[in-house]
This record gives structure tokens, sequence and C-alpha cells, in this order.
């Protein structure tokens, strides 16, 4: 852990706001505090690069408009979190500042990241921003992503963000010590020190968030956060905020999700985890094979129906004929294109409909196999 020269680092809005909605101040300096220090101290092979995910736009803009508690309706949290994270990225400006640190903000959908363009987009900017010497504050662009395409928890995204930027750590920062084998507000549960794999969490009582009122996805989300970066090849540690200088110091704390598996860096893991598909698509027997077992990419020719309104660009599941998902990728097609195209092979529809049609519905690049 000492020597992780590049940490991503995510805290939750119980640790950044009061329980009624507003900045604390005072926690966001503690915060920065640590981070420049970690920043400064570096490791023996160079400095140590930080990328900061951080919740509380929503929770930081409820008290300026008068909401006494997180709404339940998107619209007044969109408008909440446009409030909020303008105040928040200001009060990261002036507490980095006093480092002599740079921020800037990224805003990611989870959308727009599975999108090959805005996939590259979104690693360029982080890239560039760490070599500048910059600290990336990701959140969620909260004021325009809709139901279907909202992460709604920020743990998940600090998993894909690891994932994206390659990080050697990810450290989860909450209200809450660390992992507990049942709700830590009840005697007699105690905290779990480490993680090898899914078989240490059997019988562990994962629950949702917290009395304070301002955190979204409780235990659940950053399990499941854990296992994305662990299975990615991400170390995890899950700790209290008030933790963070003994967790970069490499001390002892919270829990740690050892790696279990290793990924190579791609945005699939994004198409995987993050985006919620628009429709689906049914498969014949061969087309289930050859993208299943020889990963080809999906003709036509291979297509027996087609489900929901999508667009080109949109993710779909991928059906086999018993309707159990196999793949999820990003269709070629929109909807009500594909249904004159089905069973056709791609050279009669180019000399029919032009070369355009020749296309795949879904590129093997955009495809990612869903097992088990
Ligand atoms: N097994 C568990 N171990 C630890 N905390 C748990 C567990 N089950 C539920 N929780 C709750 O999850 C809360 C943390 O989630 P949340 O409020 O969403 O935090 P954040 O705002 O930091 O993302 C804790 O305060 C705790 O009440
Ligand atoms: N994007 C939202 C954060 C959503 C979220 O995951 O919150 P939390 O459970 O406190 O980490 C916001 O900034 O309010």
């Amino acid at each position: 852990m000492l020597q992780a020269r590049r940490i991503v680092v995510k805290v939750g809005s119980s640790s950044l706001t009061t329980a009624t909605g507003g900045l604390d101040a005072d926690r966001v300096d503690a915060l920065v505090d640590v981070l420049a220090k970690a920043h400064e101290r570096g490791t023996d092979a160079g400095p140590v690069e930080i990328v900061l995910v951080s919740s509380g736009a929503i929770a930081a803009g409820l008290s300026p408009l008068g909401l006494e508690k997180r709404p339940s309706d998107l619209a007044r949290q969109q408008a909440a979190a446009s409030v909020g994270q303008g105040l928040l990225v200001a009060r990261y400006t002036a507490s980095f500042a006093r480092y002599g640190l740079r921020v800037g903000q990224v805003l990611l959908t989870a959308d727009d990241a599975s999108r090959r363009a805005h996939y590259r987009n979104a690693y360029r900017t982080l890239e560039q921003l760490l070599a500048m010497g910059a600290v990336p504050v990701v959140n969620e662009n909260d004021t325009v992503a809709t139901a279907e395409i909202r992460f709604g928890d920020n743990d998940r995204l600090a998993a894909l963000v690891a994932h994206l930027v390659r990080a050697d750590l990810l450290v989860l920062l909450s209200d809450v010590d660390g992992l507990y084998d049942g709700d830590p507000s009840k005697p007699g549960t105690s905290r779990i020190a480490e993680v090898h794999g899914p078989d240490d969490l059997a019988g562990v009582e994962i629950g949702s968030a917290g009395k304070a009122g301002v955190g979204t996805g409780g235990m659940v989300t950053k399990v499941e956060a854990a296992r994305i970066a662990t299975g990615a090849g991400i170390p995890v540690i899950l700790t209290a905020a008030r933790h963070a200088a003994a967790a970069l110091a490499g001390r002892d704390t919270g829990t740690l999700f050892h790696r279990t598996g290793r990924r190579a860096a791609d945005r699939l893991l994004w198409l995987e985890h993050a985006s919620s598909p628009r429709g689906a698509i049914t498969l014949d027997a061969g087309a289930v094979a050859a993208v299943v077992e020889r990963r080809t990419s999906l003709l036509p020719a291979g297509v027996t129906g087609v489900e929901g309104d999508f667009a080109a660009g949109d993710p779909v599941d991928l059906l086999d004929e018993n309707g159990h998902i196999v793949a999820r990728g990003l269709v070629n097609f929109d909807a009500r294109e594909l249904p004159r195209l089905l069973g056709r092979s791609t050279r009669d529809l180019a000399r029919e409909l032009g070369p355009a049609y020749e296309r795949e519905v879904v590129h093997r690049d955009d495809l990612v196999v869903l097992t088990g």
C-alpha cells in the first residue's frame, strides 16, 4: 500500500456534510490535508497521484435551496446537485490551494463512459490533469443524468474510475470504519479486517445507508465497488474518513479487500457495470455460439427479434432463444431500422440498401460476454 503511486480516493456525502445539508468546511479541509500531504510525501519511486471521487453535491445544495432533506424526485435532486456541485468544487479549490495544488472538475455519466469516444476523452483528461500535477475531482454529472443513465452511487463510479486510470489502490472513505459482520449500530457486531474473495462475505449482513440521511447506497454499493475493483486487479481499503491519514500511510485500518483478478484496462468493464440496457436483441443459436464462443461481431443474419426503443450507440442486451442474457453491446442501428434487416446477409443488405447497411449490428469491440 505504501508503494501505491496512483490512488483513487472516494469520499461519501456523509463524511463531508452535516445531516441537515450543507458543506462542513472543516471536514473538507481535514480530508484535503491528508490527500495533499500524501501527494507531497510521495513514495520511494516518485510522487503520489491522487484522483478524488467526491459525493456531496446533492447534500451540499439542500440548505442553500431551503430543502430540509434529500428530495425523492429526480428534478429536485438535480437542482440541488447543480447548486451543490459548484459549492463543493469551490471549497476543494480553496482548500487544495493552501498547498499550492490545483483541482480539475470531471463530471461523468454512466452512459457516456461506456462509449468509445467519451471513454477516451475521459481517460485523456484525467491523465493530462495528473501529468500537470492537478487533482481531478470526479463526480457523477447529476444534472444531466436521467434515471436510465444514472450511476446513482459513486462507489461504483470510483471503482470504474480506478480501473480507467489504472490505479494501484482504491480507498473508499465513509462514516463507518470498515465493513462489519452486521449492522454496526447494533451491539455485538465486529469489523472484518480482510476480505480475500466472495467466500469471506458469506453470512455478512450487508445493509443500506445509515441514519444520517445523506448517503445513498450504504454497504451494498461499497461491497459491489470492491468486487469490481478487486476483480480488475485493484486492492480496496474501506475505512472512515477520519482514518484517511492512517489508511494512506499504510497503517492497518478499516477493511482491506485483496485483489481477486487481473483485467486489462478497457471500457468494456464500464459497459458491463455502468450501463443500463435500452433494449434487447434475440439471437439464434448460431449467433450465440459466434458471439459467446468465437467472440465475433453480431451480424443481422443471426438476429431473430428486437425489443425496446433504442437508438444507434445505445447499450442493449443480447439474449439467447430462451431469453437468457448472454452479452451486452453497443448497437449500431436504431430499433426501428432492425426488423427489416433480420436474418438477411450483410452482402444482400449492402446491395439492396447501400453500403451503410453492411455494418455489424454490434461490433465485437463494443461487446462484453456476460458469464454466470
Ligand atoms: N455490514 C455493514 N458494515 C458497515 N456499515 C454498514 C453495514 N451495513 C449497513 N451499513 C451502513 O452503511 C453506511 C455507509 O453508507 P452511506 O451512508 O451510503 O455512506 P457514504 O455516504 O459514505 O457513501 C454506514 O453508516 C452503515 O450504517
Ligand atoms: N452524485 C451524488 C452522490 C451520490 C452518492 O453515491 O452518494 P454517497 O452514497 O454519499 O457516496 C452527489 O454528489 O450528491
